[in-house]
């Protein structure tokens, strides 16, 4: 992309951006609400798919809605800090699995497939590694700008749902390192195996993430400032894609722990900046639970899944679906003529 169509040209831009939010359509969810109450069940009998189906009934402005053209866009960026030790996968499996997505081959594609949604991947510079953060600010300013802008680029006008999901080897780290610098707390309590570290590399990877966030202390006080010392592009670009869906009023499910830790860099600067999205699952990595109290978002689903590619957001999908099936196709008390309790 050149220059002059990147989106952010500068932190104003993105500052700008985060001011000017949308808003939910209070009229459509009072109609949906309404709609939910005089349907054949039970009040309540659905559980959290009421809510569900409400929420996104307002997000699109329409009380009962269908659900045409889910998205699903995957981000892949590479880490410095890969250098040090902090994943059981070598650097090169980042770019294996961008060819594996475009094959069809990953878990992904398959998800995509069975839920109907389009897939788009996005692969970030991955020849040029982000720098290592124990030594200085993971990405320039420009870098991180320009990751957002392919992030807020990659999101399709007509979407009616947005997945955002990522690889990168390494990136639990940055995560950690992220949700640390944003939500406080120790390292440790951040820190999980991925790809799947043993005891010994777990604790290596805390003191890893621990020195990161004491080298780029300065910068942390900001959560643009935290993204760009800590994150990497696949981050930054799923914020972007975020930041978009919340001015095109599309509802986005959130994936696993790296999802969530860049997704939080707007909750932190904007409190309630993540009202369009829910969270589509709880992921195995250690700290995505802490991390989805932090931004108030109880998941969806609990499968142990701890594999990114928003896989279980794609999941999350199909919850989704069937929420809306119902809200929106079932029979009222009066139209069944069935006896209101
Ligand atoms: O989504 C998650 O919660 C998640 C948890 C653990 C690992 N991952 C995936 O595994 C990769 C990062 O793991 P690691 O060990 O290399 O930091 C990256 O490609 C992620 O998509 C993803
Ligand atoms: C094989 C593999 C597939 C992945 N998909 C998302 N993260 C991943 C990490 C690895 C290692």
């Amino acid at each position: 992309m050149a220059m002059s169509e990147a989106r952010f040209g500068s932190v104003e831009d993105v500052a700008d951006a985060l001011a000017d939010l949308q808003e939910p359509d209070g009229q459509a969810e009072a109609a949906a609400r309404a709609r939910d109450a005089v349907l054949t069940k039970p009040p309540g009998a659905l559980g959290r798919l009421e809510e569900l189906a409400i929420w996104y009934a307002a997000w699109r402005g329409d009380p009962r809605p269908g659900l045409a053209r889910p998205q699903i866009v995957v981000f892949a960026g590479n880490h410095g800090i890969v250098g040090q030790g902090v994943s059981a996968f070598p650097a090169e499996v980042t770019a294996q699995m961008v060819a594996n997505f475009a094959a069809g081959g990953a878990a992904i594609n398959q998800l995509a497939r069975t839920f109907g949604a389009s897939l788009d991947v996005h692969p970030l510079d991955l020849d040029r590694p982000t720098a290592d953060f124990t030594q200085g600010p993971a990405m320039s300013e420009q870098e991180c700008l320009a990751a957002l802008s392919t992030g807020w680029a990659a999101v399709a006008d007509d979407a009616d749902l947005l997945v955002v999901g990522e690889m990168g080897i390494g990136n639990t780290t940055s995560a950690a390192a992220l949700a640390c610098a944003l939500w406080g707390g120790a390292a440790a309590d951040w820190t999980g195996r991925g790809t799947g570290l043993d005891d010994t590399a777990l604790s290596a990877k805390a003191g890893i993430v621990s020195r990161g966030l004491e080298r780029n202390a300065t910068l942390l006080g900001d959560p643009m400032g935290a993204l760009r010392a800590v994150g990497g592009r696949e981050l930054a670009a799923m914020a972007g894609a975020i930041l978009r869906a919340r001015h095109a009023r599309i509802p986005v499910i959130l994936d696993g722990f790296i999802c969530t830790a860049a997704a939080s860099v707007w909750e932190k600067a904007r409190p309630g900046a993540l009202d369009h999205c829910v969270a589509g699952h709880l992921s195995a990595e250690g700290g995505h639970g802490r991390l989805l109290a932090a931004i108030g978002k109880p998941p969806l689903l609990s499968l142990g899944l701890r594999l990114g590619e928003g896989s279980g957001a794609a999941l999350a999908v199909g919850v989704l679906q069937g929420a809306l099936a119902c809200h929106s196709g079932m029979a009222t008390f009066a139209e069944a003529g069935v006896t209101d309790g």
